[in-house]
C-alpha cells in the first residue's frame, strides 16, 4: 500500500503486536508515540520505525491506531484534535470504548474505526471485531479491514457486539493459555517432565485448532469422536462436567463482556 503512513499512539503490548504485523506484511512507513522512553527507542531499533510526540506523530497519517489503556483514550483523542488530517481515519482498539466518545473528542466528520483485535495478531493469526463510527466512507472501511486482514481475519460487527467479541476473541487468547497452564501442570503432576509436559500441551492445542478451524463439524461432534464409551476422555469430561468447568468458562467470557460494558459506561 504506497503513500500509506500510520501512526500508532501506544507502544505497549498491543501497539507493539499490530506495528510488528503491519512490518511483517510489508508497510513501510510506520510511527509511534509512546511516553516511556525505553520502550520507544526499543520499538524503533526493532522494528526500523519512526518515534515521536502525538501530535507530530499524526500528523501527516492516513491511519492513525489508539492503543493506550482505555481510560487514556479521550485525553489522546483531544491531544491530537488538532494534528490529525481531515480524511484520516482513527483506529482505535480500547475495549469498551465506543466511537460516539471519541467522535465528541474529534472534530466533527472525522472517521473513527472501533476494532477489537488478539495478540496472536503478531504471528498474522489475529482475530479483529471492527465497527465503523459515524463518519466512515466505505472506503475508509475498505482500507482499515485491508490493514488488519495483514495481521488476521476481521469479523465487521455491529458496535452493540463489540462487549461480546471482546469476551470470546479479544480476552479468548488468555482462555487457551490458562487451559494450556492447567494441562502442563496435570501432566506433571501424572509423571511427565515440564518441558515435555509443555510440548505435548502445545502441539494438542494447535493440531484441535487447526481441526476445528477446517472442519465443518461442531466442538460437540469433535469432543465426541475423541470420546471412547468409558474410556479416558469419558473420565476427564465428566470430572470437569461435575466441577463446573463449562459452567466457570461460561460465567468468565460473561463477566469479561459485563467488564467490557462497564469501561464503556465510565472508562476506568
Ligand atoms: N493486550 C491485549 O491482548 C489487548 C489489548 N487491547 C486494548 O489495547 C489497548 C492497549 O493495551 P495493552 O497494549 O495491553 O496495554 P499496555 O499497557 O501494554 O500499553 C499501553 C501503552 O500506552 C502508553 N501510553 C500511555 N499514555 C499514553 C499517551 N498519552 N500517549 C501515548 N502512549 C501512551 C503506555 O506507556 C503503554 O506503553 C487497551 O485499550 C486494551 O483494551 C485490546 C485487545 C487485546
Ligand atoms: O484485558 C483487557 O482489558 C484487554 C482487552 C481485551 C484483551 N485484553
Amino acid at each position: 500500500m504506497s503513500g500509506l503512513r500510520i501512526s500508532v499512539i501506544g507502544g505497549g503490548v498491543m501497539g507493539e503486536t499490530l506495528i510488528s504485523a503491519w512490518r511483517a506484511s510489508g508497510v513501510q512507513d510506520i510511527a509511534v508515540s509512546e511516553p516511556r522512553a525505553e520502550r520507544a527507542a526499543e520499538l524503533v531499533e526493532r522494528y526500523d520505525i519512526t518515534s515521536a510526540d502525538a501530535e507530530t506523530a499524526v500528523t501527516g497519517a492516513n491511519v492513525i491506531v489508539l492503543a493506550v489503556k482505555p481510560h487514556h483514550v479521550a485525553e489522546v483523542a483531544e491531544q491530537i484534535a488538532g494534528s490529525v488530517r481531515s480524511d484520516a481515519v482513527i483506529v482505535s482498539v480500547a475495549a469498551g470504548v465506543t466511537t460516539a466518545t471519541m467522535e465528541s473528542r474529534l472534530p466533527d466528520g472525522i472517521a473513527v474505526v472501533r476494532a477489537m483485535p488478539n495478540t496472536p495478531a503478531v504471528i498474522g493469526q489475529g482475530m479483529f471485531g471492527v465497527s465503523p463510527g459515524s463518519s466512515v466512507s466505505s472506503e475508509q472501511l475498505d482500507l482499515v479491514v485491508e490493514l488488519l486482514e495483514g495481521a488476521g481475519k476481521v469479523a465487521v460487527v455491529d458496535e452493540s457486539q463489540q462487549d461480546a467479541v471482546t469476551a470470546v476473541s479479544g480476552s479468548g487468547p488468555a482462555y487457551v493459555f490458562y487451559l494450556a497452564e492447567a494441562m502442563i501442570d496435570g501432566g506433571v503432576a501424572a509423571g511427565l517432565d515440564e518441558p515435555t509436559a509443555r510440548r505435548l500441551a502445545q502441539q494438542t492445542l494447535l493440531g484441535a485448532s487447526a481441526l476445528l478451524a477446517g472442519s465443518e463439524e461442531s466442538p460437540a461432534e469433535l469432543r465426541r469422536r475423541v470420546t471412547s464409551p468409558n474410556g479416558t476422555t469419558h473420565a476427564a469430561i465428566t470430572t470437569f462436567d461435575e466441577q463446573g468447568a463449562g459452567d466457570a468458562l461460561r460465567a468468565g467470557v460473561a463477566a469479561c463482556a459485563a467488564r467490557a460494558h462497564e469501561l464503556s459506561q465510565d472508562g476506568s
